[in-house]
């Protein structure tokens, strides 16, 4: 395998909930470095891209990681092999502290990961509180640090800083960032600023289809075509 080998093949990717056709033929790479960022205007069909690929959509096509097709297995299966999924709702349990949550990952080293102690200061600080007390931002770091406590070789994160304020979205950035200097990142996202600062590259859907790949800042410079692809309703306010 080489270093151009992209780490997933999307082919004719269908997902049809009862009789709404909503990825109608998806074909898109994600290459085995950085970020792709994962684009399109409000129920173009961005989460349930990244549900069928971990396999939690109904889907038909080819999915590829590392070249092995995964499109008939299970979500267990695909998470042992390899892929990390955050989803927009994080799904932390908020019942139980930091430290728990992380255990349930991982229960030899929870919150004391080297990974933890290295990107999530703040929760480690913080392991005795209960998740469902914590800040959007902070429950979005114990989501992302669950995740990282396994090996990927791939990572589906779901627009981490929607409704963080704008100093927690930089400190998401710049985890995303670090990350991704070793584990690729799929990532949907609707912060342009945090997609120029973070994402090699874009992919846009729109109406279930693959409409537009290239350079992330060639399309984030470009303010004819962002508006034609991403719609004006497109939020560009918030730091990253
Ligand atoms: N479980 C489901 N059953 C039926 N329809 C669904 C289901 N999940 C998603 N949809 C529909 O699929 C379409 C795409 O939704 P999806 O959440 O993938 O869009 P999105 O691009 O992520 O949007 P947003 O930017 O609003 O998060 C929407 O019309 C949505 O209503």
């Amino acid at each position: 395998m080489t270093r151009t080998t992209p780490v997933l093949e999307i082919e004719d990717l269908h997902v049809r909930y009862g009789g709404s056709h909503i990825l109608q033929g998806v074909d898109c790479d994600v290459p085995a470095t950085g970020v792709t960022a994962l684009l399109g205007r409000n129920g173009v069909g961005k989460t349930t891209t990244l549900r069928a690929i971990i396999g939690l959509a109904p889907r038909t096509g080819r999915i590829r990681l590392h070249g092995r097709e995964i499109q008939r297995l299970a979500t267990a299966r695909i998470v042992r092999g390899g892929i990390g999924y955050v989803p927009e709702d994080r799904e932390v349990f908020g019942g139980l502290t930091v430290e728990e949550n992380l255990r349930l990952v991982d229960p030899e080293r929870g919150v004391d990961a080297p990974v933890v102690e290295r990107l999530f200061p703040e929760l480690v600080r913080r392991r005795g509180q209960r998740a469902g007390t914590l800040s959007g931002g902070q429950q979005q770091m114990v989501a992302l640090a669950r995740v990282l406590l396994r090996e990927n070789a791939l990572l589906l994160i779901d627009e981490p800083t929607k409704g963080l304020a704008p100093k927690l979205v930089t400190e998401v950035a710049d985890v995303l960032a670090e990350v991704s200097r070793t584990t690729p990142i799929l990532l949907v996202e609707q912060n342009l600023p945090l997609v120029r600062r973070i994402a090699d590259r874009v992919v846009v859907l729109d109406a279930g289809q693959v409409v537009h790949r290239g350079a992330a800042a060639e399309l984030v410079a470009d303010v004819a075509l962002t508006r034609e692809l991403l719609g004006v309703s497109m939020r560009r306010e918030g730091a990253a």
